[in-house]
């Protein structure tokens, strides 16, 4: 997988890319990121990349120029524009994402970038949900981030992906480590116990109580989509 992120604020990414997960798929080539300033892109004196809006309203819009430059060389990956107007990120379309063999993020900035781009050359519009942020670099590393980690051998152990709430469609359960007692504070008998069996159901217990609590429409959709086991329905009922 290689993931292009085109930016104008490339040190934003540096403790993202020198740090855990990623720096060690990084290093051990799993996935391939290459962060690409579009300031480089400009050939004019004052290597300007944004301008006033046609129409006034105030802010900012990334000039067409240095972008259909950049992207020449992207054509064949999958164009993505980090933008509030775009469709919000889920688990499920990072896992299409994942799919794909090269992938080029625009970090959207300012109020946004001239649209005759995302006309000719975006392929999709990703929001990472509803709330304001300053920039779309942030939204670039999740979007990164997210894929990375469904990219085999990215993550020490697969069992790590599998028990990923958004991937059973429940919360996860209370996790602990030692020592088995803190300030008075006791790990869950059953934890300490080793009977694999009872400390898998008390996981699964714990998970469908934390969202029947927390995240009810999880649980809705889980029964819409008749993805209960026998065990989650029996263990449903007890909570209820
Ligand atoms: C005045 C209307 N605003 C749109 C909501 C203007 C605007 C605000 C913030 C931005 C910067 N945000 C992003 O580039 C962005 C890119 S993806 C994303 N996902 C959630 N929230 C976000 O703000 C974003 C761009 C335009």
């Amino acid at each position: 997988m290689k993931i292009n992120i085109l930016t104008l604020f490339p040190d934003m990414f540096s403790g993202f890319l020198n740090e855990s997960i990623i720096k060690r798929a990084l290093e051990k080539e799993l996935i391939k990121i290459n962060v690409i300033n579009i300031r480089d892109f400009t050939f004019d004196k004052h290597k300007q990349v944004d301008d006033t809006p046609f129409g006034g309203g105030g802010g900012m819009v990334l000039k067409p120029e240095p972008l259909f430059r950049v992207l020449e060389k992207f054509k064949k990956s999958k164009i993505i524009y980090t933008s509030p107007q775009g469709k919000t990120l889920t688990q499920n379309l990072v896992k299409d994402l994942s799919k794909e063999k090269e992938i080029t993020i625009i970090a959207g900035h300012y109020e946004g970038i001239d649209e005759r781009v995302i006309e000719e050359l975006v392929d999709l519009e990703i929001s990472i949900g509803d709330y304001v942020l300053t920039g779309g670099e942030l939204p670039a590393m999740i979007i990164t981030d997210a894929i990375s980690r469904l990219i085999p051998g990215v993550l020490g152990n697969t069992a790590s992906y599998e028990n990923d709430s958004f991937y059973n469609g429940l919360l996860d359960y209370p996790h602990y480590t030692r020592p088995a007692e803190y300030n008075g504070l006791k790990v869950p008998e059953v934890l300490l116990s080793g009977h694999h069996k009872n400390i898998e159901i008390w996981r699964k217990k714990e998970s469908i109580k934390r969202t029947y609590i927390r995240r009810p429409d999880l649980l809705e959709k889980k029964l819409e989509n008749k993805e209960f086991s026998k065990l989650e329905i029996k263990l449903l009922d007890e909570i209820k």
